[in-house]
């Protein structure tokens, strides 16, 4: 259980420090016993001074987020305001002696809220300092709404808050967060001199709450405040708690910081009961989820280490998937046919790298350091001593057939071999080898440096070992890695085959495409189905969608709008004319023409412009999408695909950017109810065919009330 410890030196200094690995989080208990201990330590004659730290290097990681929860209706719920008020102001900040904060590792939330409280920080210049709590849905509950824009200024406070980006202690000096920089190993020391200096006047004793040299002038503040209330509608217009953030913020400031602390309580209370903060609450935990998977990651494996890795083709996806490694100090071999594709492959690399360094995002010195990391080849020759080879060619079985039967050559034994498809079956791969414990998939979205998901894909033969390594690698390229079974599609573009096929379906029978994307959009989605399309490319949409006809002909809609499209050389953005009109700086607009090729199509489909489908309601066009999304979702985890439903939530957040603030496609689905879903789809499927159909896994779930998420026998992994 989390606690604080309390050790009086012989100086009178008290140090006090948060105990509750792995990231000293502070639950209540932690914080009633941080409360006791301050009022021992002020009780105490022996004590003059204390120090707050955190055990092990780690001043914070702030409250204890699995405890929301237990904030709504638990009985022993500390009342608004004990802790912020109670403890952190009226007991910390007020102690009649004075309290320095030692800061290491991090000091996040909660934690820094502690820290802002005592009447000065020292800090190490690589810790970590922020107030992340609006990418859980709430704002800083512990004063931090008041105290931040004291310290650093309103300007600065607001972008940290609504950005919930940390910053490091070596900015942080030069903001004023913190007020001395110190190695780890003279931390507590300096922070115990530092609160001896205080009492003894030697340093100012400051109560952060009460700063004003640091805030802005009233008329100014009022600028800024109306600036970021229209930056947050404008960047999350479905969000609500960067308003309510700011509002705060402007209480304090227009009406006292005491007052701004109870306003701040009361709208935290509410915020912390919100549906966006439980649907954020579970992506925060399901995303740290993915990494532990049953029989694998619970056999004490340990992670091999995977010293050069070897890529084969420098296209877009190649390219993509070196520029990570080499971003993570990954010695790269680039594989390619010819000296042409070859250089232009290293240069697709040297150009992602450059962005980079034109965005802030990389030094000079580190884009040498990782460009330096990568070397070309025609050859194989220079594979003998790889761990790790991806392949990442065009989608042809039997190219990559000869290519994993070439590897098995090359490699040695003990080489992880990973293809980059994204649609072909990897036993089929791998066919020609005696190596499929080592083949498995490293399924990368495109810009593949950019996208944050990793899927793993495994076959039944794919060793554990492999997976733990790929899961290993995953987390030091700083990718989200899914673990997924092997399947046309695996899960994230299985999942999502039916957005677009939904949006097809809708089209021919009336509905505005235009209108369908606007309804999307508005949802949350980064671009609807058929904007989604066009930048995919119908190349590659056609490509898919014959995987898919080929494998699940039953419930793929056949429309013929696509490739009526691409034969009059339509084939999305890269030719400038898709389902939308792109201009120079690739802004799309509608297209009057489009309306005769859905005619064409729907000529050949033999379907008619249904009335009612016509004047659908917005709910409407958001369930005829995403329904049939859910529903192959849940074939995905009837057949043991994805081991978990939140495997399922994360796939589709960071692969195809569903809302994170829905909690994810199943997380979205429950909230509505298997019940509801499938008695839509069923009666869809009796209007529109087999498309709607409710699986057996969403019929049998809904039978008996129980949410789609909940694991059971039949979602157990089949692998
Ligand atoms: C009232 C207040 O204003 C409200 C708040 O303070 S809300 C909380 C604000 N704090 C945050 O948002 C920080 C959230 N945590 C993080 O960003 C990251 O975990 C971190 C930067 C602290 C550490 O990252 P990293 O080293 O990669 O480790 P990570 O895997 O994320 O976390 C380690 C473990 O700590 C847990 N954890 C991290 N922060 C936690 C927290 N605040 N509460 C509960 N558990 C937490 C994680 O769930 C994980 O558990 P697991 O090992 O069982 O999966």
């Amino acid at each position: 259980m989390g606690h604080t410890l309390m050790e009086v030196g012989r100086d009178g200094v008290a140090i006090i420090t948060i105990v509750n690995p792995p990231v000293n989080s502070l639950s209540i208990d932690v914080l009633r016993c941080l409360k006791e201990s301050f009022d021992q330590a002020i009780r105490r004659n022996d004590v003059k001074a204390i120090v707050v730290t955190g055990a092990r290097g780690k001043f914070s990681g702030g409250f204890d987020i699995s405890a929301f929860g237990g904030l709504e209706g638990a009985k022993e719920r500390p009342k608004p305001g004990y802790i912020s008020v109670e403890i952190i102001t009226d007991t910390i900040e007020a102690a009649r002696k004075p309290s320095v904060a030692a800061i290491d590792g991090l000091a996040l939330g909660g934690g820094l809220e502690v820290a802002m409280a005592c009447n000065a920080r020292v800090s190490t210049s690589t810790a970590l300092l922020g107030l992340p709590e609006l990418q859980l849905g709430i704002i800083p509950g512990f004063g931090g709404t008041q105290r931040l824009p004291r310290l650093v200024g309103l300007t600065k406070a607001l972008e940290m808050m609504l950005t919930s980006r940390p910053v490091k202690g070596k900015e942080a000096f030069s903001l004023g967060l913190v007020d001395g920089l110190v190695s780890p190993d003279d931390l507590v020391n300096t922070a115990r001199q530092w609160a001896l200096d205080i009492l003894g006047h030697r340093r100012p004793w400051i109560a952060s709450l009460y700063k004003t040299d640091k805030l802005e002038p009233l008329g100014e503040a009022r600028e800024i405040l109306k600036f970021a209330r229209a930056q947050a509608r404008k960047r999350a217009p479905n969000l609500h708690h960067p308003l309510v953030c700011i509002d705060v913020i402007e209480a304090g400031i227009l009406a006292g910081p005491r007052a701004g602390l109870w306003k701040e309580a009361e709208a935290f209370e509410g915020l912390v009961k919100s549906d966006t903060c439980k649907s954020l609450v579970h992506i925060f935990f399901a995303q740290r989820g993915t990494s532990k998977v049953p029989g694998v990651t619970d056999r004490g494996l340990v992670p091999r280490h995977v010293k050069k890795v070897a890529i084969l083709g420098g296209g877009l996806m190649g390219s993509g998937i070196a520029t990570a490694l080499v971003l993570s100090n990954y010695p790269v071999i680039l594989k390619e046919v010819n000296q042409k594709f070859l250089d232009a492959g290293i240069n697709r690399i040297k150009v992602n790298l450059q962005s980079r360094v034109k965005k802030g995002k990389l030094t000079q010195e580190n884009f040498e350091k990782a460009f330096s990391l990568l070397k070309g080849t025609l050859e194989y020759e220079s594979f003998k001593d790889v761990d790790m080879v991806i392949e990442a060619v065009i989608e042809d079985v039997s190219l990559k057939q000869q290519i994993f039967a070439d590897l098995e050559k090359y490699c040695p034994p003990h080489c992880i071999l990973a293809s980059n498809t994204s649609t072909i079956d990897l036993d089929l791969i791998g066919e020609r080898t005696k190596s499929q414990d080592r083949i498995v998939g490293a399924h990368f979205f495109s810009p593949a440096h950019v996208m944050p998901l990793l899927e793993i894909v495994r076959t039944k033969k794919t060793s554990p070992q492999v997976i733990v390594d790929v899961l290993d690698i995953s987390k030091k390229i700083k990718k989200t890695p899914v673990v997924v079974g092997n399947c046309t599609g695996f899960a994230v573009n299985r999942v999502f085959f039916p957005y677009t096929q939904a949006g097809l379906l809708l089209a021919e029978r009336g509905v505005d495409v235009y209108q369908i994307d606007k309804v999307i959009t508005k949802f949350g989605m980064p671009m609807g189905p058929f904007r989604l399309v066009d930048l995919v490319g119908f190349g590659v949409a056609i490509a898919t969608g014959m995987q898919f006809i080929q494998n699940f002909p039953e419930r793929t809609y056949k429309s013929m709008l696509i490739p009526l499209m691409q034969e009059d050389k339509r084939a999305g953005e890269t030719t400038r004319k898709g389902f939308y009109l792109y201009d120079d700086k690739r802004k799309a607009s509608p297209d009057p023409e489009l309306k005769n090729y859905i005619e064409k199509a729907r000529s050949i489909t033999g379907v008619s412009v249904d009335p009612q489908l016509v004047k659908l309601q917005e709910r409407d066009i958001i369930e005829m999408i995403f329904f049939p999304v859910v529903n192959e979702a849940c074939r995905v985890l009837d057949e043991g695909i994805a081991v978990k439903a939140a495997d399922l939530d994360i796939s589709g957040v960071f692969g195809m950017g569903f809302p994170p603030y829905r909690g994810g496609i199943i997380f979205w689905a429950d909230s509505l109810g298997s019940k509801y879903i499938y008695s839509r789809l069923e009666s869809w499927s009796q209007l529109y065919g087999e498309f709607f159909k409710p699986c057996a896994y969403l019929a049998a779930r809904a039978a008996k009330g129980i949410p789609l998420s909940a694991s059971v026998e039949q979602t157990k992994a089949r692998l």
